[in-house]
């Protein structure tokens, strides 16, 4: 299954959200997007799942890199963007709990296995 993710990025911070306790690694925290649908590129879902989630239309992103990990009832293969232009203010469209938060302060957020080295990256390169 392929998901397109978007890292929102803004000064020092990255937009995450809280999955909801009824989704796979619910209760987590992670960076916006969702799964390709049939026959549509990975940049085309990640505009699209942005969109509907956050509410925000993306102008400028640099694909970062993709992370197969294997949760035992789901293959997962995530291409990460990182998203560096838009228009609007990303809010928690479906709901979900939304924040801004530092990268010196990311550690301290609870992530799906899959997210863990992105996540490091984002701490020690910024
Ligand atoms: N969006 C997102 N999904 C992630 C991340 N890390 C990670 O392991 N995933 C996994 O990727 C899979 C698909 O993402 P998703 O649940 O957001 O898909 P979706 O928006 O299409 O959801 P839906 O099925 O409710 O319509 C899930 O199994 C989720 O656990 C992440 O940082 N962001
Ligand atoms: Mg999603």
């Amino acid at each position: 299954m392929k998901v397109a993710v978007g890292i929102i990025l803004r000064d020092n911070s990255v937009f995450v959200a809280l999955r909801n306790s009824k989704q796979d690694q619910g209760g987590l925290w992670e960076f916006p997007g969702g799964k390709c649908e049939a026959s549509e590129s990975v940049e085309t879902a990640l505009v699209r799942e942005l969109k509907e989630e956050c509410g925000i239309s993306i102008t400028g992103c640099d694909f970062f890199k993709t992370i197969s990990h294997d949760y035992g009832d789901k293959l997962v293969e995530l291409f990460f963007y990182k998203v560096t232009g838009f228009d609007g203010e990303p809010v928690g469209k479906e709901g979900q709990e939304v924040r801004w938060v530092a990268f010196s302060d990311l550690m301290s957020y609870g992530f799906p296995e899959a997210n863990k080295q992105i996540v490091v990256e984002l701490m020690t390169h910024y």
